[in-house]
């Protein structure tokens, strides 16, 4: 993408933001609270259409694409995604396939089987006949997920994927997204995990102010300017696992 803007009664949201997500890719947005990860991913799902500049995904212009092409593209789970009450989890899956059926090409056995291991994937298959008013909060957001790897999608954007997520979900999620090889554009809250990320970018005030792989860019000096935190890298003596302990500044 090159230029992309996007305002909110005339006030610059995201501004200028031009950057080349890799094939393949686990991209990590990260940036404080309200610094236009969300508006950018939206942006790219085509929820939004950008005031200015242009997107282009696998190298076609956004804008000239079909909602079916586009869709058959880029797979989006929102942080608030809602679903329509009545439907049970495996309905709300079976959606994801929405964008490659037709009346040529109906709901059929490989669709099937698509739903089936999204459903696995996110370790969902048990609640596959429960109905989505039911669920927990994380049991919704691994739901989204689901739907969303069933879209079978080049690109993935996921908005803070680990929200509502028990501690061994929120482990695992990246790993999951990683192991799909699909290219993958994922807003993150936590540090850590970002580092898990091939590269970054990082976020503030609507502008992209740095971009590349994980251990260049998490310096003590950006966590200080841009999350106003003291963070440093510390070794685990377990295992030799590098992770940032973060603490507020000195006063
Ligand atoms: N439709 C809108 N109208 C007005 N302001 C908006 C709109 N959408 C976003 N904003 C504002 O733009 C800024 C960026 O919002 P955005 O949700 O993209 O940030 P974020 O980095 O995802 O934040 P968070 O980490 O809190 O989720 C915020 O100040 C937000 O209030």
């Amino acid at each position: 993408m090159e230029g992309v803007a996007w305002r909110a009664g005339g006030w610059p949201v995201v501004e200028d933001i031009a950057l080349h997500i890799r094939e393949g890719e686990t991209f990590g947005l990260i940036g404080p609270n309200g610094s236009g990860k969300s508006t950018l991913l939206r942006l790219i799902a085509g929820v939004l259409t950008p005031a200015a500049g242009m997107i282009r995904l696998d190298g076609q212009a956004q804008a000239r694409l079909s909602r079916r092409c586009a869709a058959r593209m880029v797979a989006f789970v929102a942080q608030q995604a809602e679903t329509s009450e009545r439907v049970t989890v495996r309905d709300a899956v079976e959606l994801g396939r929405t964008p490659w059926i037709s009346m040529l090409a109906p709901f059929g056995g490989r669709d099937d089987r698509v739903v089936t291991r999204a459903l696995q994937q996110v370790g969902t298959a048990a609640l596959a006949d429960r109905y989505w008013h039911g669920l927990s909060g994380g049991e919704r957001q691994r739901v989204h997920l689901a739907r969303a790897l069933a879209q079978e999608p080049r690109i993935l954007l996921l908005d803070e994927p680990t929200n509502h997520l028990d501690f061994i979900q929120q482990l695992s999620i990246l790993r999951l997204v990683r192991s799909l090889g699909v290219t993958a554009m994922v807003a993150l809250h936590d540090l850590n995990q970002a580092l898990k990320c091939d590269r970054i970018g990082v976020m503030q005030r609507g502008r992209l102010v740095a971009c590349g792989p994980p251990r260049d860019i998490l310096t003590p000096d950006l966590m200080a300017r841009v999350f106003d935190v003291r963070g440093h890298f510390v070794t685990d003596p377990t295992d030799g696992h590098r992770f940032i302990r973060f603490t507020l500044p000195e006063v």
